[in-house]
């Protein structure tokens, strides 16, 4: 018996009464019975015994035997000695006695608790627990949660309806809505299906007229001997240089060029694929779409493709610089480091992208499938299209050439062509090596190297120690691009960098900047500008002192108001002014001293005398007019008049010129007296700018011959003045003149002169008048 639970009356089997009782059931039946059946047989008797009371009972009180509830009223309260001890009948109708509980475990029958008929309560059996069906430990329920008919959940009832319901609600729409959304993916994927063959370009929609297949040279020495027999060139009028290839091979078969076109506005390169046909098999679409969506900067976007029959080719963007090949081989354009290392860069971008793409490789790289734009971006072109090109007839070159167009090929691939029908990323790797060593040497793959392409191949395929690689010499150039080269050529495979890598080294190597052209350009500009701006800096600061010294000799050519007038462009128109005073001097014994002297010691003495002269007059509001040999002559009251203030700003100016005198010293004869003589006279004159070369002030009139008369006729030491200025020096006061007496004039006649002596306050030393020259060495004109 797997599990019981059994609830017994315990019974005093050790009363006399019960003992009696077991003798007589044994007598009666004959056998002998176990203890319980005996129990059993105690309990009945009681039992049937306790009916019997309460049936007399009611007979008693003249009830029926079919009366029970009067039966079971009687039972109430009543005690009796039975079989199995004391039977009390408490007020409930319920027997009071110790009940035992017993359970089966592990098939023994075991006391778990008895209960005190008297006292009430349970006592346990320490360490018995009720082991229910299953030996669970944990009482199940009297009665399910929700009662046998559900009334106990009455309240909860219809939470547990929403709940069930909501459930179902939920599954219900869950499954409607994933119904629905495996159509529509389906839709969409027919869709997709549909709109994947955007890719597809009529052969009409390509303008081809524009195409005049400008043929180009390949200089490679590879491509000669039995190669490009055709080779035309033309310009291209419609279109900025466009170049394309043709090679046509000694047969004169097919011809493969890249062909040009306008589509959609703009310039495409068509290049044909040797198929009658195309069958558009979902993994041609795949394959040409997987292509099409690769977006990057260094990639050459792939326009879409035409599968007309007899016209199946593949239109992608057209690059005006033409292939990476056509730019190392043309002399004319100079590339730096910066451009070599740009171009490397670009390269490794965009193969870092595509081997992270879908595409994942390349199959072809080499440097003619490598454009360069308009910026001088390298754009990774005409990637291996398997499927799309699977059953191409094979290409009408030359075998020279397509061994050449090999020996970029990884010797693992060529090893195992079929293997690798569209290459390894590993492969492509060794490519981008053989690249370089293009761009390091500008030549093509091999470049130094006077061999067949054929044996090249073989050479490469076969492992020799070391491997058969191009031999660049180590000072090439570009130490990083040199490394790189032959890290990306090893052998094993394993053993070469990725594209990351690549770019990361070719990163570093400039510093962590960019190699890219276009900011590389923006750079230089940018310093160029720099330097342009302290350039013009430089040259605005150097002009701007040229123009002041060219203003300061203006000046001392011309009157400054008369300067700046000729500056600002005005015209500059003679005037007359009324009176002004002109100053002569000049020095009495020129001639002799000149012929005494050498050249250099008279320039030197009349520089040294200006000087001294020039320095004093700027304390004077006077205008020097100008030097001639030994004279000097000197205007004040023009051309910005000062009342009849010249006569005493001359006068004063020339007793400071003749104090000068007294301590001046010729160079060369340091002990002579200067002898300047001088002559003023105040007058009317004429004044203005004549000459157009050397533009000069100029003053006209009587007056100039006047004074200039006064210097003639004067006397060494001495400031000989005419009647008018002396006329203008007694108004204005202070002077002390002399009379000289009267004396003819050339063209006066006679008139009275005077000297100039002295003036108030004026307390620098004069010449001792007897240090002057006699009459004799004077040259009165
Ligand atoms: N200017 C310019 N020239 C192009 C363009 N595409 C191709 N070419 C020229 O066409 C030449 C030959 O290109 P392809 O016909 O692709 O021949 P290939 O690159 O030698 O060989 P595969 O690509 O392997 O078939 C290149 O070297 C370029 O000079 C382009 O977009 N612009
Ligand atoms: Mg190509």
């Amino acid at each position: 018996m797997a599990s019981m639970l059994d609830i017994t009356v315990e019974v005093a089997t050790d009363d006399i009464m019960f003992e009696k009782f077991i003798n007589l059931i044994e007598n009666k039946t004959g056998e002998l019975h176990s203890r319980e059946v005996a129990i059993h047989a105690g309990l009945l008797h009681d039992a049937i015994y306790l009916y019997a009371m309460g049936l007399d009972t009611v007979l008693g009180h003249g009830g029926t035997v079919q009366n029970g509830s009067m039966i079971i009223d009687a039972l109430i309260n009543t005690s009796f000695s039975g079989m199995t001890g004391k039977v009390i009948i408490d007020t409930n109708g319920t027997r009071k006695a110790n009940y035992h509980l017993h359970n089966i475990q592990n098939s023994h029958y075991v006391t778990i608790a008895v209960s005190n008929g008297s006292m009430g309560g349970m006592s346990h059996y320490h360490g018995a627990d009720i082991v229910w069906p299953g030996g669970k430990l944990i009482t199940p329920l009297g009665r399910p949660v929700c009662g046998w008919k559900g009334e106990m959940c009455l309240g909860q009832d219809n939470s547990v309806t929403i709940i069930v319901t909501t459930v179902i609600l939920f599954c219900v729409l869950v499954a409607f809505f994933l119904t629905v959304s495996i159509k529509m993916y389906r839709k969409k994927q027919r869709q997709g299906r549909l709109s994947s063959m955007s890719w597809k370009i009529a052969f009409e929609s390509l303008n081809t007229s524009v195409d005049r297949r400008l043929h180009k040279t390949r200089s490679s020495r590879f491509m000669s001997r039995d190669t490009l027999k055709t080779v035309a060139m033309e310009s291209f009028p419609s279109l900025n240089i466009m170049r394309a290839s043709m090679e046509s091979d000694s047969s004169g078969g097919d011809q493969l060029f890249a062909k040009i076109a306008i589509y959609d506005g703009t310039a495409v390169a068509v290049k044909m694929v040797r198929k009658n046909y195309l069958a558009i098999t979902p993994e041609v679409v795949t394959e040409i779409n997987q292509i099409i969506h690769l977006k990057h900067n260094n990639i050459n976007p792939l326009m879409g493709a035409c599968v007309d029959p007899f016209k199946v080719c593949l239109v992608s963007e057209y690059c005006n610089r033409g292939s990476l090949q056509d730019v190392l081989e043309n002399d004319d354009i100079k590339l730096d480091r910066i451009f070599k290392l740009s171009f490397a860069h670009d390269i490794a971008r965009g193969m870092a992208y595509l081997h992270q793409s879908p595409v994942k490789t390349h199959g072809q790289l080499k440097s003619s499938n490598v454009l360069i734009d308009g910026h001088w971006v390298c754009k990774i072109t005409d990637i291996a299209m398997p499927k799309f090109r699977e059953g191409e007839r094979s290409s009408s070159r030359g075998q020279h050439a397509q061994f050449y167009s090999k020996l970029w090929t990884a010797p693992e691939l060529l090893r195992a062509p079929c293997e690798y029908a569209t290459g390894t990323p590993k492969g492509d790797v060794y490519s981008y090596a053989i690249i370089l060593q293009e761009i390091i040497l500008r030549t093509g793959p091999y470049g130094y190297i006077n061999e067949d392409p054929e044996d090249i191949i073989s050479r490469v395929k076969v492992l020799e120690h070391p491997p058969y690689r191009p031999k660049v010499p180590q000072d090439a150039g570009e130490e990083t691009l040199l490394d790189l080269m032959r890290i990306c050529w090893e052998e094993i495979p394993m053993f070469r960098p990725n594209f990351i890598n690549v770019v990361e080294t070719l990163r570093n190597a400039n510093n962590g900047k960019t190699t890219n052209l276009v900011d590389q350009m923006i750079h230089m500009m940018e310093k160029y500008a720099d330097h342009l701006e302290d350039l013009v800096n430089e040259r605005t600061k150097r002009l701007e002192e040229e123009q002041q010294r060219t203003d300061e000799l203006l000046c001392r050519m011309l009157p400054k108001s008369i300067a700046s007038d000729l500056k600002m462009g005005k015209r500059v128109v003679p005037e007359t002014f009324e009176c002004v005073t002109i100053f002569f001097s000049d020095i009495v014994g020129f001639t002799v001293l000149s012929s005494e002297s050498t050249a250099m010691e008279v320039v030197d003495f009349l520089n040294d005398l200006y000087i001294s002269f020039d320095t004093i007059i700027e304390n004077y509001d006077v205008y020097k007019v100008e030097t001639i040999g030994d004279a000097y002559m000197v205007v004040s009251g023009l051309p910005v008049k000062n009342g009849k203030r010249h006569a005493g700003e001359v006068c004063t100016m020339a007793l400071d010129l003749l104090s000068c005198v007294t301590t001046f010293r010729i160079r060369h004869r340091p002990h002579k007296q200067l002898q300047l003589r001088i002559g003023i006279h105040s007058g009317p004159v004429a004044a203005g700018v004549v000459g157009l070369k050397m533009p000069r002030f100029c003053l006209f009139g009587d007056t100039v011959n006047y004074a200039s008369r006064m210097e003639s006729c004067g006397l060494a030491l001495r400031i000989h003045i005419s009647p008018e200025c002396k006329c203008i020096l007694d108004e204005l006061g202070g002077f002390s003149t002399k009379c000289r007496g009267d004396i003819s004039v050339k063209g006066k006649g006679t008139i009275r002169t005077y000297f100039l002596l002295t003036k108030e306050g004026f307390d620098k030393p004069l010449p001792d008048l007897r240090l002057a020259a006699s009459l004799e060495e004077h040259e009165f004109k």
